[in-house]
């Protein structure tokens, strides 16, 4: 006899999500399901509400009006799989947290037993992630001496080791160069291939993750589209969203967009204040 699974549902649910700080609306009647395994691009230039979108999710920041589910509770609930990868702040170089410990605070401390069976399966777990993040090598070493890439990894090992249903990624690539970001996103990439985790990816640039890219969700003035990016990414489209005209070249299979203002940002380095935690 078989049994019959129900319906696991979208990985993220939203329906009528608005967000407004006072009379300015960053987004309003937002409908979108993010089904298991798929890759969603945020883009949007500074301001657009991509960052306050994640932190909705996680239940960090509320609504002005609709609803948001994730992994199949309300955000912020006990036993919700999310994974999150913070916009990159510089770590203090003075923080003597090691690796493994910063990678392990990503964990349910529950999950795992008591005793010492349950510290070995723990240590275990937190050990095969570092692995898949390439950090084994590093691991022991106080964070705060690492380098900027080596930091990235082993946040993203922090944010998969507790084995998340949804990775939301605010701009995990930021000031990575262009090895290291590809390690990152195929991290990322592989996660939700292998485990099937949904990914909400924030970024100014989707050139570095196009080829994993199923949807886009471009915020620009309280306006949105939500489509594959060759729908999304065109010089009608974005000239509709900017209300200017824009032009979208594809060239060699990456997007640019040609006479974009520096608020567009697709071609732009983005800038950031590093700040400091710890
Ligand atoms: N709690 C808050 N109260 C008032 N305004 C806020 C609050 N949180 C965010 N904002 C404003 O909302 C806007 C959107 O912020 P958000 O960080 O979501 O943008 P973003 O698209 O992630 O930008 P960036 O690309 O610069 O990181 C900004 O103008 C920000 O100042």
């Amino acid at each position: 006899m078989s049994v019959q699974l129900p319906d696991a549902g979208p990985a993220v649910r939203v329906r009528g999500a608005g967000l407004a700080f006072g009379d300015r609306t960053l987004w309003s009647g937002l409908d979108l399901d993010v089904e298991p395994g798929e890759f969603l691009a945020v883009l949007g230039p500074n301001g657009s509400g991509k960052s306050s979108f994640l932190k909705a999710l996680l239940g960090m920041q509320s609504l002005s009006a609709g609803t948001v589910e994730i992994a199949g509770g309300r955000p912020g609930g006990a036993n919700r799989k999310v994974g999150y990868i913070p916009q990159q702040r510089a770590i203090d170089d003075s923080l003597t947290l090691r690796g493994v410990d910063l990678v392990g605070l990503g964990l349910d401390g529950h999950r795992w037993g008591p005793g010492l069976a349950g510290m070995r399966a723990r240590k275990r777990r937190v050990a095969s992630v570092i692995e898949s993040v390439g950090g084994t090598r590093y691991a022991k070493q106080p964070v705060g001496r690492l380098s900027g890439g080596e930091q990235q990894r082993l946040r993203v090992a922090q944010a998969l080791v507790g084995d998340p249903t949804v990775l939301l990624c605010d701009e995990p690539l930021l000031s990575l160069d262009l090895a290291h970001q590809r390690a990152v996103s195929e991290l990322i990439d592989a996660r939700r291939r292998e485990a099937g985790s949904a990914v909400l990816f924030v970024t100014h640039e989707i050139n570095p993750v196009l080829q994993f890219v199923d949807r886009v969700l471009y915020l620009v003035n309280g306006q949105f589209r939500i489509g594959k990016p060759d729908e999304v990414m065109t010089s009608e489209t974005l000239s509709d969203l900017y209300g200017t005209k824009i032009e979208v070249l594809r060239v060699g299979g990456q997007i640019h967009i040609a006479g974009a203002q520096s608020a567009l940002c697709e071609d732009e380095p983005h800038h950031h204040e590093q700040e400091a935690v710890g």
